[in-house]
């Protein structure tokens, strides 16, 4: 099943030109989150990368974040914390608890967080996101979780194109690795 899912996220992968001129291709994920098959599989494919561990919550960063991580915190049975970049036209009230990014992807360091009163001692964490480049966000988040006093469970991701210390210290499992789209 989890076979069938990687071969259709491949499918419907697409590198686009952003703009005339630019320099280099960005990646379209639309096409994933349009396939019925591909939203309904995500879910189930990520709980599956991490079958023992009993998740009570999964944290994933916006915007994307927003969309997958419902999906596979439906699928662990956990319930969902949104984490948000500081600086979005929304101001976040209430208390938050936020971490410092090193650069990431595109060299932007970002303050992200979660709301401080949804996430603690007791709490076993699911990190989740669609794509891992740098880990930049990713690592910020997995401080936060370990200040939060939770304990880290692991990274469930749709790509991993992030070098292998990455992979370790998030204990990052992925569908796809980046030899393997077009
Ligand atoms: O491994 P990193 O270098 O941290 O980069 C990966 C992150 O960047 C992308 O999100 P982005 O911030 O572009 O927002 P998006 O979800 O709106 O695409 C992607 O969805 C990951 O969240």
């Amino acid at each position: 099943m989890e076979g069938v899912l990687s071969h259709r996220l491949t499918e419907l992968f697409r590198w686009v030109d952003p703009d005339p001129g630019s320099s280099h291709l960005v990646s379209d994920l639309s096409g994933w989150w349009r396939d019925p098959e591909v939203l309904a599989g995500v879910g189930p494919a990520l709980a599956g990368l991490f079958p023992a561990d009993r998740p009570t919550v999964v944290i994933a960063p916006e915007v994307t974040g927003l969309l997958l991580g419902p999906l596979v915190a439906v699928a662990v049975g956990a319930g969902f914390l949104p984490a948000y970049k500081d600086g979005g036209e929304r101001r976040r009230v209430g208390p938050m608890r936020w971490a410092e990014t090193p650069p990431d992807y595109r060299g932007r360091q970002l303050r992200i967080g979660v709301d401080a009163r949804r996430l603690g001692p007791g709490d076993r964490v699911l990190l989740t996101d669609d794509w891992v480049a740098t880990g930049a966000q990713l690592d910020a988040l997995h401080r936060l979780v370990r200040h939060s006093g939770a304990e880290f469970v692991g990274t469930a991701a749709l790509v991993a194109t992030c070098p292998a210390p990455v992979t370790e210290r998030l204990r990052l499992r992925a569908l796809l690795t980046g030899e393997q789209l077009p």
